[in-house]
């Protein structure tokens, strides 16, 4: 095989109290990459459409993640990068980690796979790095392993698969503002009050105990984040009024998707989440803000392989 078009998914990490540690992933909307060898050493991003992103190799998070894996592997041909975008950079469901992760996923099917996906990881979090300006695997972790993901350290890197309950599902609202990632870091403080610690790590522990359990009163009772929500939904217009729309809709509970704008809402079944999308779409609705909408199955494979 010298060429593979892949859908590269988008993901919600940090999931409420997960900060930088919990993610999952989605099969709604992704962005395709087509990768393929070639006899030129090195990595070329040779197409990209959807946004305007930068075609250097060490500019671009897709090539940086590349350039990463290639210097490990040292195989005597090159790659070719093909990106079409549909993730809006900025939107908070992982544009950067889709590129980052969908490049070396990409590169290790041509490479025979000698990587496996917590390897592929690393060398992705060298590409979100150039985004976030840190090291973080919250996107990265459910792009390549699909479901939902409990990054347990970043050095050494360990990844935990958290089982996906089957009826869950995830409806989105992406205002159309951006917010980076990086600035979004910037805002938040450095130390935390030990009763805000407590409350959540007790809800990252329960949150982890329902998805195991398949109990959705637990992982409603979970969906609670003391400590990064309070500073970052001063950055998205009408955020309390889409949580409080949600719940009243039959959500279990909603988040900032990332980094932010867009808001996650996590449902028991696909009828409330449609119920879920059709409220929050009026909350925005009445305001002067563009913004977009999908309800979202988890998506339990990550990334697909769409020429075999
Ligand atoms: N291939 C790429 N895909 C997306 N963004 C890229 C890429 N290469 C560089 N960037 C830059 O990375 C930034 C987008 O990453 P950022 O982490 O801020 O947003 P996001 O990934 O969409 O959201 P989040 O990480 O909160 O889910 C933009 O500044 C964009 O220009
Ligand atoms: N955990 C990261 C995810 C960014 O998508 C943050 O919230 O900064």
């Amino acid at each position: 095989m010298n060429e593979i078009r892949i859908f590269s998914p988008a993901t919600v990490a940090n999931v409420s109290c997960g900060f930088d540690v919990l993610g999952f992933c989605l099969d709604s909307v992704g962005d395709e990459m087509v990768i393929r060898k070639t006899d030129k050493k090195g990595i070329y991003i040779t197409k990209i459409e959807g946004y305007d992103l930068p075609y250097e190799a060490e500019k671009n998070v897709a090539g940086v993640s590349a350039l990463a894996m290639y210097a490990d592997a040292k195989p005597d041909f090159g790659f070719e990068i093909e990106i079409y975008k549909n993730i809006k950079p900025g939107s908070g469901v992982g544009s950067s980690s889709a590129s980052a992760a969908g490049s070396v996923f990409g590169m290790n099917v041509l490479l025979g796979n000698p990587y496996n996906n917590t390897e592929l990881s690393y060398f992705a979090m060298k590409g979100e790095a150039l985004a976030s300006q840190s090291e973080h695997a919250d996107n990265i972790a459910p792009a390549l392993f699909g479901g939902f993901t409990l990054v347990k350290s970043v050095s050494p890197l360990e990844i935990l698969e958290i089982p996906t309950p089957n009826n869950l599902y995830a409806t989105i609202i992406h205002p159309q503002i951006e917010i980076k990632t990086s600035e979004a870091r910037a805002i938040l403080p450095k130390d935390v009050a030990l009763k805000d610690a407590i409350l959540q790590w007790a809800n990252v522990g329960s949150l982890i105990h329902g998805l195991h359990t398949n109990n959705y009163g637990l992982i409603e009772r979970s969906l609670h984040d003391a400590i990064v929500e309070p500073h970052r939904s001063k950055l998205i217009p009408l955020y309390q009024d889409v949580k409080a729309a949600a719940k009243t809709a039959g959500a279990l509970g909603s988040g900032i998707s990332g980094s932010g704008p867009s808001i996650f809402s996590l449902c028991e079944g696909i009828n409330t989440a449609k119920s879920v999308e059709q409220a929050i779409r009026k909350v925005y609705a009445n305001s002067d803000i563009e913004f977009d909408t999908y309800v979202s199955k988890i998506n339990a494979e990550g990334m697909k392989i769409l020429n075999n």
